[in-house]
């Protein structure tokens, strides 16, 4: 299929205009070729090289954008499409390629003096271990505060469907009435401090927001990352259109596998062979050569970049030398 020319269209493709996936984006785009030339303050930039136009927004609404079909691919979080995916996109957003970078959780938080005082309570009222333990039904009633205002709604209205039969009960008082769920646009972690909210429905990577605002967590709603998302209807669809989105998802799926993998070259004496194939089987199979002194071998394969220490010390202690890793600038698997 033809993709130089798109009938004079292009395809839309939108990415963070900022915040914490922007950057690793533009490595993407890098590293598969989709060259551009974006002017100043322009958050539209036409591919110099495809038949493309990159469109940079907010990653909060990319997920919006795909789903009504205003762009045809874009890269958010899971949890915008999750938060998106209550309001009139749902179902028409399909997830192409998870991207392993922006990788964090959604999840329930609350002032650790508060999470303290709620399990002495449940303990002084005559609950032991695991029971005395402060559990997201705790905060059915509450007020939370959160950006997320669709997935807490639901996280909250599930447990307090559960919480009205008898026999799923929250196992202390969980304060009377629907759970206020308020929207904040970000700094959410402050929301308990200033008084806004019991607990916050907010993101932890590395926890040290969540510890510095005094904050622990209570429940998990998500785990999320970075995803390659296309609009359903437009993937659909057969022609050089869909042969530029799947150029560019083999692209993009080299790149991720380039970064995942290095290249591993040793010395090792021919009858260590079996030794060989077994610490490295590469993808299919390790490439052997032969050296001019007979009796020893090169090897060569694929490994697992976080093995690679590992791999390197096996491979030593089976008496390979000149042992020498290599990072893979691109890839197809
Ligand atoms: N530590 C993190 N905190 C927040 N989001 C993260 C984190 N790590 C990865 N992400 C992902 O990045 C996405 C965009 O988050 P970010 O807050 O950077 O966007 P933004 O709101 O556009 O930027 P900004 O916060 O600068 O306004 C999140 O939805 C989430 O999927
Ligand atoms: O667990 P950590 O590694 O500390 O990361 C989590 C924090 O990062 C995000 O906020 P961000 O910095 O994007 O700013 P924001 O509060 O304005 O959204 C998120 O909302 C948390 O506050």
């Amino acid at each position: 299929m033809e993709i130089s020319e798109l009938d004079g269209e292009r395809l839309l493709f939108a990415v963070p205009k900022k915040g914490r996936l922007h950057q690793r984006c533009l490595q993407l785009l890098e590293g598969a070729d989709i060259q551009f030339h974006r002017k100043n303050r322009l958050d539209i930039a036409t591919s110099t090289n495809l038949p493309l136009t990159l469109v940079f927004l907010p990653a909060a609404d990319i997920a919006k954008f795909v789903g009504n079909g205003n762009v045809d691919l874009g890269i958010t979080g899971e949890d915008m499409i999750a938060e998106v995916a209550g309001g009139s996109a749902h179902g028409k957003i399909t997830t192409v390629q998870e991207l392993g970078f922006g990788t964090c959780r959604l999840s329930l938080q609350a002032p650790a003096a508060d999470v303290e005082r709620r399990r002495a309570r449940k303990a002084a009222a005559g609950a032991a271990g695991a029971d005395a333990a402060v559990t997201p039904r705790d905060f059915v009633g509450c007020r939370v505060a959160t950006s997320f205002v669709h997935l807490a709604t639901k996280y909250f209205g599930a447990m307090e469907a559960g919480a009205t039969a008898p026999a799923a009960a929250p196992p202390a008082a969980t304060g009377a009435g629907s759970t206020r769920i308020e929207y904040v646009g970000g700094s959410v972690e402050a929301a308990c401090g200033l008084g806004l909210a019991d607990a916050v429905v907010d993101l932890v990577e590395s926890g040290e927001t969540m510890r510095a605002a005094g904050l622990v967590e209570v429940g998990t709603l998500m785990a999320t990352q970075a995803v390659l998302v296309a609009n359903r209807a437009k993937l659909a669809s057969d022609g050089p259109r869909r042969a530029l989105v799947d150029m560019i998802v083999r692209r993009i799926r080299g790149v991720l596998a380039a970064a995942r993998y290095v290249l591993i070259n040793y010395n090792m004496r021919r009858d260590q062979l079996a030794e060989a194939r077994r610490i490295t089987p590469g993808r299919k199979a390790p490439t052997v050569s032969t050296l001019e002194d007979p009796e020893w071998i090169a090897v060569s394969a694929m490994i697992l970049k976080k093995d690679a220490a590992t791999i390197m010390d096996q491979l030593e202690a089976v008496g390979a030398r000149d042992i020498l890793v290599f990072e893979i600038h691109n890839c197809r698997e």
